[in-house]
Formats: C-alpha cells, structure tokens, sequence
C-alpha cells in the first residue's frame, strides 16, 4: 500500500474544478509513455478495479490548516529525497499506485504518480506525461512529516494526503474503483473525492456521496431520530442543504412533517408519495400566495398607471391649450413684426427723401420784436385762463346745484304722492237715462239706493256720470310726471261688464280716455325737459284663463312667462317696441288691440274677459347732471269683475270667470298685505299680480278707477263693489290728516290711500252694512 501524499495539496483544493463528476464519466487522459499506456491498459481492462488505494494516515489529531501550513514551511527546508519508486507488482499481484505531488522551480505543483516503477505527472491539458528525468533537480517532491510520529512520509506513494479523520473516507465506484473521500471545509461543509487521473478534489455525485462513511453516519442519525424517513437520498441531499449537520436535518424535517415520522412506516414502505404531495401541497400554497400577492402589487400598479395616464392626458390638455395660445402670440407677434418692419422701411425712405428747404432765417431785430408782442399777450392770456378755470368751477357748482335740485324736486314730489297716498282709488260713475240708483253727496262720497235701503261710501274721489274724461284724466295727471321722473306707474280700471272700464281707459278718437292722454302728457314732459334725453318703449299682452299673450308679437300672439330678478320682473320674449311720438304709440297700440281682439274671436270670447296691459317704459338720461331715471307707465283693463252666480257661466264661461275671480282676489290680497304691512305680500298668487308686483310695491304710485254703472238693473253688482268699500266709508281709512301725522312708516302711508281697494278686492264676503246713511 503506498504511503499518502502531503497535505500541502490542499492550497491546490481552492482552484479545484467545482465539477461534481458523473458516474458515467469516463476518463480521457491518454498516457504518453508505454508505462503509461500499460497504466492505461489496465483501467481500460478493468484492472483498476483490483487496485487499491491506500490512504496513508499521517495526520490523526485532525491538526488545523494552520498548523498544517507550517509543517509544510518545515518540509520545504528538507532536503530533497530522492521519490524513486520501488514498488513494483508482479503478474496478478496487487496493484500500489503511488500519489505525490511535486513543486517544480518555476512553482508549479504537478500532480504525479508511478505505477510499475514509472513515474508520470499530470500536465496543463490533464494528460498523462512521462516524467522528465531533468526535473529531478529543477524541483522537489512535497512530502510531510507525520505529527505522531515525526517520520517524514514517503514521497514514494503518490496519495492525495490528507489527515485521517472521520472527514477521510472511501467509496467504491463501479468503473473507476475504490475512490478516496474526503469532507473538506471551503465555507461550508463540501464532500468530494480524489480524481487521480485528473489529480484534483471532484464533486461527489449524489448517488455516490450517500456511501461515504462520513455521509453515512450522519443518513444513519437521521433516520433512527425519524424512522418514517427512509429516502438515504433525500436526506443526503438534504445534509448537504444543512452543511451535514444532522440534528438540523431532523429538525427541518420534524417541523415540515411533525409525529408522522417519528414511526417507521407499516412495512417499510415509503410514504414518501404521502409527503410529497402534502409538500406539494404546501408548496402549491406557497405560490399561491405568491402569486396573490404579485397579483396586488401588479394591480396597484395598474392603478398608479391609470391615475398618472389621466394626469397626463390632463397634463397633455393644459400643454395643448398652452400650445394654442403661444402659437396665437407668436401669430400676433409675427403681425406686430411686419407692422413694425414696415414702419421702419417708411422711416428709411423718408431719410433717403430730400432734405426739406432750409428755414428761413430770421434777423434776431425781427425776433426780439415778436417776442416784445408775445409778451404783451402774457398777461391777458393769463387771466383768460383764470377766467375760464373761474367759469369752469362756476359751472360745476351749477352742475351739482342743478343735480340737488332735480333729486330733491323729484324726492319732494314723490313724497307729496306719498302722502296722497300710493295707491289712490276713484269710483266713476256711467252715463244712463234710466233711473239709478246712485246718488252723490261730494267729492267723496256716493249713495247706493237698493229696495229702499241708502248706503253711503268713500273714495278718493267720486266723479259723476257727468264727468269728463279731462276730469278723469286730472286725477292721474300727478302720476305721470312721478314716471317721467323715473316711478313705476300703474292706471288699473275695474268694474263689471259694460260699467265704462273702456270707455274711461281708451275713449274714443275724439274723446279719448286716460291712456292716451297720459302719453301725451308724458310726451309733453319729456319734451319740455331739453337737457335730458328720453327712450320710449311699448309692449302689450293680455292675461287670459293665468296666460301671458304678447299683443305685439308678429308671429302671432306666443304665451309667455314671467321671470324675477332680485326686485324686477320681466317677461322674457314680449316684444318692446321703441316709439318716439304720439302717432307710433297709437299705432302701436292699435295695433296691439286689433290682435287682441282677433286672439278673443279666435278664442271664441269676449276681449272683456281677459285683461289688458300696455306698459310704457321711459329711460331718460339727464346731459347736465348725469343723473339716469327709468320708470314705467302700465295701463291695465281688468277683466269684468262679475259674480259668477249672477253671470250663470259654465263650461268655458266658468273657467274664465274662474281665472278672472281668482286674479282678482289676489289682488285683493296683495293690498291687504300691504295694508298690514305684512312681511310677505302675495304677489305669486296670479299672474296679475306678480306682473303688477313693481307697480304696487316700494316707490310705485297706482290709480285705481272703479266703474259702476248707476242702472237700477246693475244695483246688486254697483252695491256689490260698494259695499266692498265699507271699512274706507265707515272710518277704518285713515284721515289725511291722520296720515300725514302717521308717517312713521312710508309703508303705513301708502296702504292708508289703498283703503278701499284692498277692501274692495280682498273681502267680497263682506256683508257688514254698518254704513247705512240714517
Ligand atoms: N261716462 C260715459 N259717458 C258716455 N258713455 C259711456 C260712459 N261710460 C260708458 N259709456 C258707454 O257705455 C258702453 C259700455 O262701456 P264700455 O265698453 O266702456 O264698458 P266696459 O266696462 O269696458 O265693458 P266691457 O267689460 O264689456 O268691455 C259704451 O258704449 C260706452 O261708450
């Protein structure tokens, strides 16, 4: 048996192929010489099998590397011995192959070995070479001393020497024979064998590893602490995975598999299917939620990459429109550029141009006279100047004197109104030749005789049948000039059918009643006022069954409705006509009234059963004080204010009475509120009302002609309205002088003067006949 080699091999393990060799391998070293061939002879005849490796043990503590590198410091000051070989192996003799290494002067150390006295080494190409006699003295061989015994080893017996331990071993490989094993520490625990044909520390296969002694105490430990484990190759594999540390492999395998293998398993049969699947299993979880996982982050990601696309689409849009206007600028730019450019080539041009003739020169004599001149004018212009800033001011304090005077001369006309009141009521009797059943006492009053019984009632004033249109007319004189001075006005009549509402509110061409004469009045203000310019504008609509129908519309009367804006109201769509002159206005208003009277026959009713309203707007702008004004003239004949008990309406008939008696009343109720000085006043409950709601609210000056008819037939309806009045006659109304004394509250005062309107309108159930004339 020949004796190991040195361990000095060892620094040769770091540049070991990390090749873990195959079972199948074959060895494709061919030997140069005839030794080597016989060498190779025998492993190809199977030879190698009988040979016998023998693992010289010069190293039995387990001595450190350390240690092991200083000995090999000592053995390199030995002197060299000669490695002659001496063995050698007769016909069917056991075969000694004999390991060493030898350190070549250059520092090489070559792997070599003999067999049958014939020395070979194993070259850069892992070849077999003779051994080349020169090199005797151009090295040496690497031998080392035994620690026990202090012996040097023989160089004789090429081994791979290593220290004999419970890491040294030996495997029997089928086709390559008994293969020396060693567990060697690089980092962790690695176990490989020695390839002495290629002269390096391979990697053990698996299959092989699992019969090294080292490997196999360590399988053995295993499987008595866990005898249902019975796979030598899985726990082979699985003390590689745990450095060979068997404790740690039966702990990895406990806690994945627990009791279960603590007991062999029934028959010695494997459960290994068993525990694969369940380590499937396991597994198959393990991806699962890695999986899952995965699957949420991949779909916040698709969330961020949403969110950041719509910001970048609104990003691109920002940029687009930021694209649009820089590309207008520079358009604008460019203009600009040409502009300028074009200015400059003029400019050029005008260089180029002839000088102008030079000035004539003027003798300093002649200049010295202009300028004696120019001063004598210094002190008249200095005082022009004066003068003017003087009649400037002058006209400025004018100004604003004019502009007080015109606030306050409008501020205390309205307030004289005021205190006749807001809403003023005046009851006109009709003309008749039969006998009546009116009497008037005065100015004030009036009588109502039915079936022998005389009741007495107030208003504001009582015009005879005798009276003029003039007349009537001079009662809403004052109003108009309110308009003119930027008021809202209203002229409303009121009575039952055939009572003279039309009569009193349009007249006839040669008599014409209030409308017309309150524009011509306005006309005539207007035009007396030169410094202030004034805009007309007509409309007319009518309000049947709670329907705005515009009279001026050329498309035929469309029905409109009514929009608030903070305090104004309007009727989007009604034609406003602009008119300058009395003839525009009656024609204007001709014209409304003839379509009037077409939408009543188309309508199959009378016109009297719709009201009609014609609004004259007056915007006058003063030149001198600056001052603005915009009222309103709004002419209104309200539908016949019939019962519908006496009238016996049905059908149609019915509706409109209806509609009518429902405006009514809530015109009633608005001057109720207004009397009260309720917080809210009703002006939504018609559209009446709501149209009216500027013309009966703060500033706004209303004349209200009630028309009874003085026929004995027409006493019920002429007591009818009377009586509405009762709470005015009877002395619910205020005095004048009451009033004027009561002007806490202008509020107070304007509902004061509408005392029998709201009377009159508001509470037709009222039946107290307290005004009995005794
Ligand atoms: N004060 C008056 N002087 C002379 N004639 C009058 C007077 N009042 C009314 N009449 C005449 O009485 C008739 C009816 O008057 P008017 O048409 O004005 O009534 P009405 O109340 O408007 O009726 P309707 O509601 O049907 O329109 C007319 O012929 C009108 O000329």
């Amino acid at each position: 048996m020949g004796s190991g080699a040195s361990v000095s091999e060892e620094p040769r393990l770091d540049t070991l192929e990390a090749r873990e060799a195959e079972p199948g391998d074959t060895w494709t070293s061919t030997p140069a010489g005839g030794s080597n061939d016989t060498l190779q002879a025998d492993l190809k005849e199977g030879k190698a099998e009988s040979h016998t490796v023998d693992v010289q043990s010069v190293k039995s503590d387990g001595g450190t590397s350390k240690e092991m590198e200083e000995e090999e410091e000592e053995e390199a000051a030995q002197p060299v011995v000669d490695p002659a070989v001496t063995e050698t192996a007769a016909e069917g003799e056991e075969v000694s192959l004999h390991f060493e290494s030898f350190l070549h002067e250059n520092g090489t150390l070559y792997s070599c070995f003999s067999h049958h006295g014939n020395r070979v080494y194993v070259d850069e190409s892992q070849k077999l070479q003779p051994f080349p006699k020169e090199w005797y003295n151009q090295g040496h061989f690497i031998a080392t001393r035994s620690k026990g015994s202090g012996q040097l080893q023989t160089h004789g017996s090429s081994q791979p020497t290593v220290w004999e331990d419970d890491r040294t071993g030996s495997i029997y490989v089928q086709g390559r024979g008994t293969v020396m094993t060693y567990m060697f520490v690089e980092r962790v625990n690695i176990c490989r064998f020695w390839d002495p044909e290629s002269g390096l520390w391979l990697l053990l296969p698996l299959q092989w590893e699992m019969n090294a002694e080292f490997v196999k105490a360590r399988v053995q430990r295993v499987t008595s602490a866990l005898p249902g484990l019975v796979d030598q190759k899985e726990i082979t594999a699985a003390l590689r995975q745990c450095n060979y540390d068997p404790d740690e492999v039966i702990s990895v395998y406990h806690t994945m598999f627990g009791d279960i293998l603590l007991q062999a398993s029934p028959g010695g049969n494997h459960n290994y299917p068993d525990l694969n699947s369940f380590r499937a299993l396991l597994e198959r979880d393990r991806v699962i939620e890695d999986l899952k996982q995965t699957l949420q982050t991949k779909e916040k990601e698709v969330d961020n990459l949403f969110q950041r696309n719509s910001h970048l689409v609104r990003e691109v849009r920002y940029l687009t429109d930021v694209v649009q206007h820089l590309n207008q600028k520079l358009a604008e730019l460019e203009a600009d550029k040409q502009e300028l450019w074009e200015k400059i080539r003029s400019l050029l041009n005008r260089r180029a141009s002839p000088a102008p003739p030079a000035k004539p020169v003027i003798k300093p004599a002649a200049l010295a006279d202009i300028k004696n001149h120019l001063g004598q004018f210094e002190g008249p212009l200095g005082k022009l100047a004066q003068v003017e800033q003087e009649a400037t001011s002058e006209v400025e304090k004018l100004r604003s004197l004019y502009r007080k005077e015109a606030v306050e001369r409008k501020s205390v006309y309205n307030k004289l109104l005021e205190l006749q009141g807001n809403i003023r009521v005046f009851c006109r009797c009709r003309k008749s030749s039969a006998s009546s059943c009116l009497e008037k006492i005065d100015d004030q009053e009036v009588v109502v005789v039915q079936k022998g019984s005389r009741k007495k009632f107030q208003f504001d004033k009582v015009y005879s049948p005798s009276s003029t249109q003039e007349a009537m007319f001079a009662g809403t004189l004052p109003v108009i000039t309110s308009c003119v001075d930027g008021y809202n006005v209203c002229i409303l009549v009121y009575g039952q059918t055939g009572s003279g509402k039309t009569y009193t509110m349009m007249g006839s061409k040669e008599n014409p009643g209030v409308n017309i004469r309150s524009v011509r009045e306005l006309l005539r203000i207007c035009s007396e006022k030169e410094k202030v310019s004034y805009t007309l504008k007509i409309s007319m609509l009518e309000i049947y069954n709670e329907t705005l129908n515009d009279l001026l519309a050329k498309s035929g009367g469309a029905s409109l409705d009514i929009r608030v804006l903070g305090k104004s109201v309007s009727v989007p769509g009604l034609t406003r006509v602009e008119v300058r002159t009395e003839a525009d206005i009656l024609a204007v208003m001709e014209m409304g009234e003839k379509n009037w009277k077409i939408a009543s026959t188309k309508m199959n009713i009378q016109s009297s059963r719709s009201h009609l309203v014609v609004a004259l707007e007056v915007e006058g702008s003063d030149e001198v004080s600056g001052l603005t004004s915009r009222g309103t003239l709004t002419l209104c004949d309200l539908a016949g204010s019939e019962r519908i008990s006496k009238t016996e309406a049905e059908g149609q008939r019915l509706v409109e009475a209806a509609a009518i008696n429902k405006s009514l009343t809530a015109l009633g109720q608005v001057f109720s509120a207004l009397k009260c000085n309720a917080i809210h006043v009703p002006f939504r409950n018609s559209k009446l009302t709501h149209l009216l709601q500027p013309c009966l609210s703060g500033d706004a000056k209303c004349c209200m002609f009630v028309n009874v008819s003085p026929d004995a037939k027409d006493a019920v309806e002429t007591e009818h309205a009377a009586v509405r009045l009762h709470h005015t006659a009877g002395g619910a109304r205020q005095s004048d002088a009451e009033r004027h004394a009561g002007e806490k509250q202008k509020r107070q005062v304007d509902v004061s003067g509408t005392g029998s309107l709201w009377t009159f309108l508001g509470d037709n159930n009222n039946n107290n006949n307290n005004n009995n004339v005794q």
